[in-house]
């Protein structure tokens, strides 16, 4: 049997706070940023960090909603974490997470849970400055606004913006230091380094990150959440730490019918003296199949949205129209084509002597990206078998442009 060690991190998630300038109607750590809370958001990032004893601060009478995320984000790790209950002010909540620490814990981050979105990397940033010999580290990013100082209604002073750094958390401490400065304070702080500084500490600054802002106000909430939309809990994190790191596949299938008035167009190619497919368009359904797989990849719908019968323009239209105009679908949302595979089932035509034509066609369509084109028959079996029609099966991947 392996016994787990005991950390000698620990986390305190503060989410004790009433949130008046998001003005919700329950405690801002509950509210959903999709259907999962900040709390949720916050606490799953944290696991997501080095291992550590986590305590988190909850607002009175919510205990139950703290321990309900804390089991649905922790899983078997959940005897890593407590809910303590917090106070009045940020500063007290904190010092009831302090009271709740495991004996062997040497270094203490405070957290906010407003905070939801702070990727892993900012946790290890601050607790690598206090593992190199600082008293306290704290994330900041540079100020980017022209900062005036006004009174009475007018400017009074210009601010150098290059002295100025805007703070966040986690912010990470010796445990000794911190519990000290706590014991010893005379005032409110709004931070924990600003506290440790005014207990005499020198307090180290590591970068920041843009993903870690505080959800304060409905703007910050909308800007989680359209964050968090496009990249949900439960897939994958990482992807906050840039918000568009990760490719994305997508697939798509079309059928035709033979029976269409003139010749085939197919792969993007004409083929004189082979019988029409029918459809809206050219019945093209190898580069329909792809454009479905480049859609559904960057989840922008289907074929059917973008191009179907109420679109005139691409009755009789062929592959470079469709294909051209899907780039430039993916291109407005921010994607562009990594390469594209496709499948054709079909008895006729014989693609193998034109494959390379096919593929270079389709790839010029694609503003050039590769495209890699099978075909098969199927044992005389199905539609395709009996030589009613084509199918084509395509997969697509997309990366960020
Ligand atoms: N009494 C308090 C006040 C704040 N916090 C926590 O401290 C973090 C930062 O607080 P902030 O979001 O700025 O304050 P709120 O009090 O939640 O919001 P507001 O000032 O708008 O009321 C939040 O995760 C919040 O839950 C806390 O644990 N206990
Ligand atoms: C610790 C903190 O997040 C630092 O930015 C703090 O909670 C800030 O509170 P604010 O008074 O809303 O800036």
């Amino acid at each position: 049997m392996s016994i787990t060690p005991v950390p000698r991190i620990a986390v305190i998630v503060v989410a004790a706070g009433s949130g008046t300038r998001l003005g919700a109607d329950l405690p801002k750590a509950f509210v959903g940023i999709d259907e999962h809370s900040m709390l949720r958001h916050a606490l799953t990032r944290v696991l997501e960090g080095p291992s550590a004893q986590i305590v988190v601060v909850a607002p009175s009478g919510h205990e139950g909603d703290a321990i309900t995320d804390v089991l649905a984000a922790a899983g078997d790790r959940r005897e890593l974490v407590s809910v303590v209950t917090g106070g009045s002010t940020r500063q007290a909540s904190v010092a009831a997470g302090l009271d709740a620490l495991w004996g062997d814990v040497e270094i203490v981050l405070v957290h906010d849970a407003a905070r939801a979105l702070a990727p892993a990397p900012v946790f290890e940033r601050v607790i690598e400055a206090i593992e190199s010999g600082s008293d306290g580290a704290i994330p900041v990013l540079p100020v980017i606004d022209t900062i005036k100082r006004v009174d009475g209604g007018r400017i009074v002073a210009a601010v150098d913006r290059s002295e100025l750094s805007a703070a966040q958390t986690p912010q990470a401490f010796r445990r000794d230091v911190l519990v000290a400065a706590y014991a010893t304070a005379a005032e409110d702080f709004t931070d924990d380094a600003a506290l440790v500084a005014a207990a005499g500490h020198t307090v180290a600054v590591v970068d920041g990150d843009a993903l870690s802002f505080k959800i304060t106000t409905p703007a910050d909430l909308d800007r989680a959440r359209s964050l968090v939309a496009r990249h949900p809990l439960g897939a994958s994190h990482a992807h906050l730490e840039n918000p568009f790191p990760v490719p994305r596949v997508g697939v798509g299938t079309d059928v035709h019918g033979f029976g269409g008035d003139g010749e085939l167009w197919l792969a993007g190619l004409h083929w004189p003296g082979e019988p029409a497919l029918s459809g809206h368009s050219d019945g093209d359904a190898v580069a329909h199949a792809i454009v479905d797989a480049l859609l559904s990849a960057a989840g922008l719908g289907d074929i059917g949205l973008h191009f179907g019968t109420d679109h005139p323009e691409y009755a009789g239209a062929h592959a470079d129209a469709f294909l051209s105009r899907t780039v430039g679908l993916l291109g407005e949302a921010g994607w562009r084509v990594g390469n594209v595979a496709v499948q054709v089932q079909a008895n006729r035509p014989r693609m193998s002597a034109r494959r390379a034509e096919a593929e270079a066609a389709l790839s010029t369509a694609l503003g050039g990206a590769a495209v890699s084109l099978s075909a098969t028959t199927t044992d005389g079996l199905g539609f395709t078998g009996r030589g009613e029609g084509v199918a084509a099966f395509a997969t697509a991947l997309i990366v960020r442009a």
